[in-house]
């Protein structure tokens, strides 16, 4: 039962859409365990990733109101969260997509960094393609590193940057798997048209558990 957690160096940054194109070309179920509040349009992102890829998707552990910070949005709601009752779903392949970064607060203990380490998976980085994403994307990697997580690698999300994917290559260091430009129109036909690379398809096969 492969499964991946999508983290970003950033909120919106696109890991949403790095997920659903994952879930739409490896065929995965998609999970957003802890929601914080709703797009302008009122659409959680699993229901996005429904309309868009038409795959299964788990329900969230938790859904807040606040589109805040999981940690205050959970207390304004009167919520607290409790990595304990957040349990890996049975899935044939799995894409888990976090709330913002990896350093994000979920409580007053604890933040993205420990519901990675408590699923225990492998982290795929979404990154901005442009100016400031080497900075972004070192720290992100670091902060795997220091807890001794593992990184599959990264996904650039943008226009095309060769010099900024060689130096996350070269300095981060992690491997640049794909990238994913941006699409004038979201639907399943641009998720569609770019087909997983090789790179990448070969990084989800070495997934064991
Ligand atoms: N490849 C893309 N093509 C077009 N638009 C994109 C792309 N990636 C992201 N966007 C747009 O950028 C915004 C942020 O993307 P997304 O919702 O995926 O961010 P996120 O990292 O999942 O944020 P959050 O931390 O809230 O979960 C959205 O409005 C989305 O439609
Ligand atoms: C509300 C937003 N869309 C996400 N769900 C949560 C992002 C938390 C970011 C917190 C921070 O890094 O300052
Ligand atoms: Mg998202």
């Amino acid at each position: 039962m492969p499964a991946i957690f999508v983290s970003g160096s950033d909120t919106n940054v696109g890991k949403t859409i790095v997920s659903a194109w994952l879930a739409y070309h490896w065929q995965a179920t998609y999970w957003k365990p802890i929601q914080s509040g709703r797009d302008e349009q009122g659409h959680t992102d699993s229901q996005w990733v429904a309309q868009l890829t038409g795959r299964p998707v788990v329900p969230e552990a938790y859904v807040l109101t606040q589109p805040l910070s999981p940690h205050q949005s959970a207390a304004l709601d009167n919520v607290a969260i409790d990595l304990a009752t957040i349990l890996r779903p049975a899935a044939e392949r799995l894409v888990v997509e976090g709330a913002g970064g990896l350093l994000v607060p979920l409580n007053e203990r604890e933040h993205i960094v420990d519901l990675i380490a408590h699923l225990q998976l492998p982290t795929l980085l979404v990154v901005r393609s442009g100016l400031g994403t080497i900075n972004h994307t070192s720290l992100s990697v670091e902060a795997l590193r220091a807890r001794r997580l593992p990184l599959l690698g990264v996904v650039m999300v943008g226009e095309p940057n060769p010099a900024n994917r060689a130096a996350i290559e070269r300095y981060a260091p992690a491997p640049v798997l794909a990238e994913l430009p941006l699409f004038p129109q979201l639907n399943q036909a641009a998720l569609a048209s770019v087909p997983l690379p090789p790179r990448l398809q070969h990084a989800l096969e070495s997934l064991t558990t």
